[in-house]
């Protein structure tokens, strides 16, 4: 059911009345708050050094055109959460004291037994750089010691990520291109490895568009949750480049041979409800209770006793960690050599100088 204006007013007297949510809460209210009420943000970006107003502007921006409906929506449900769960425990810490230190791309924070990883690049619908990928390795190789029983990736803004950050191809070290190509491989097959191994429950809580790895990868975790409003685009022809994250191997096993030819040659994009009917997914949730539903049903979920979830993971995955191992091997060997490929040059240089977007 669609929030009503007279919902959207009773949450922002609501919102007053509760303690204090910390800033980063605070500035997710703002953003759906000037989304609610004035639409799209278009307000010129505040200066680097007028550091309020730009976390405000980063926020209102990072949504995107999401609906004005669907905004005033998101801030009932939000509200709505806050004061329930300031109601049902005041021993709750808030968001930024849970926050675990010493990660810039990312938010990782710990409670009710589960490990949240948060892409934090919404300006830049969470592309992901090279300390992302270092600070995701990072933040897996804790999750997997730490006490928590299962371990979420997903996004913050409006996109879940747009893959690869494209200007991650114009940091050329001295000694030229073959050993940036070279450093890149190693990269990917490091990071990959990590999805393969990872030993507990990893599920994806994709809030919104996926794009290039951060879809290819998903055929490595044990559950794919996403929003309505989420796609999956695999668009590596269009990049001159070629499939990674396993999903060679992942995609035709997962959805058959001619439908993940059609994404990963075609760069065909899937809708949620595409990707679900194709096992890409395992459910798709309106957006609009989308976190709600979601966090109650893994909050269920990390109850279960977490020895058995992580022994029925091996059980399942263990048979398979050595071909996946040499597909990664083989799918970054493979596009070593197309990031060498005047193809994958042009490709990366139309986006950069914005003569093309996917
Ligand atoms: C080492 C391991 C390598 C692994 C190999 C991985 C391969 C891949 O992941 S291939 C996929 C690569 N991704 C893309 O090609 C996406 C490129 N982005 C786009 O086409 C668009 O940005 C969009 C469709 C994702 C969103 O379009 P729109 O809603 O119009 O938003 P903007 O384009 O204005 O984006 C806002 C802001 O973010 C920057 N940005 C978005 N995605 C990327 C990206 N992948 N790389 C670099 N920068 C990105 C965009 O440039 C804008 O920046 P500003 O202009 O500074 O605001």
């Amino acid at each position: 059911m669609r929030a009503s204006q007279k919902d959207f007013e009773s949450a922002l007297s609501q919102v007053k009345l509760l303690k204090d949510p910390g800033n980063e809460v605070k500035l997710k209210l703002y953003a759906l708050y000037k989304q609610a009420t004035e639409g799209p943000c278009n307000t010129p970006k505040p200066g680097v050094f007028d550091l309020i107003n730009k976390a405000k502007w980063d926020a209102w921006n990072a949504l995107g055109s999401l609906p004005k409906e669907t905004a005033r929506q998101n801030y009932v449900d939000l509200v709505s959460g806050l004061s329930s769960s300031s109601d049902s425990s005041s021993q709750v810490k808030p968001e930024a004291d849970r926050k675990q230190p010493g990660y810039e791309t990312l938010v990782v924070t710990s409670e009710d037994s589960i490990t949240k990883i948060m892409m934090n690049r919404p300006a830049k619908k969470n592309a992901m750089t090279t300390q992302m990928y270092n600070e995701i390795m990072l933040a897996l190789k804790a999750a997997s010691k730490d006490d928590s029983a299962i371990t979420v990736l997903t996004g913050n803004g409006d996109y879940y990520s747009s893959g690869n950050d494209l200007s991650n191809f114009t940091d050329i070290p001295p000694e030229g291109i073959e050993e940036k190509a070279k450093s890149g491989a190693i990269l990917l097959r490091d990071f990959v490895d990590c999805f393969i191994d990872f030993p507990k429950p990893l599920i994806a809580v994709v809030n919104g568009p996926a794009v290039g790895i951060s879809v290819t990868i998903l055929g490595l975790f044990d559950t794919v949750y996403a929003s309505n409003r989420a796609t999956f685009h695999t668009p590596f022809s269009h990049l001159g480049q070629s499939p990674e994250g396993c999903s060679s191997y992942t995609f035709p096993k997962i959805m058959g041979p001619a439908k993940a030819a059609e994404m990963l040659i075609f760069g065909k994009k899937l809708t949620a409800a595409e990707a679900c009917a194709q096992g890409l997914v395992t459910e798709v949730f309106p957006d609009s209770t989308f976190q709600k539903e979601v966090w109650t049903r893994l909050k269920a979920y990390s109850k279960l006793p977490p020895n058995a979830m992580r022994i029925s993971k091996q059980v399942i995955r263990n048979r398979e960690k050595e071909k996946l191992h040499a597909i990664n091997a083989e799918e970054s060997r493979v596009l070593q050599e197309r990031w060498l490929s005047d193809e994958c040059t042009n490709a990366v240089m139309n986006f950069l100088t914005r003569k093309a977007k996917l």
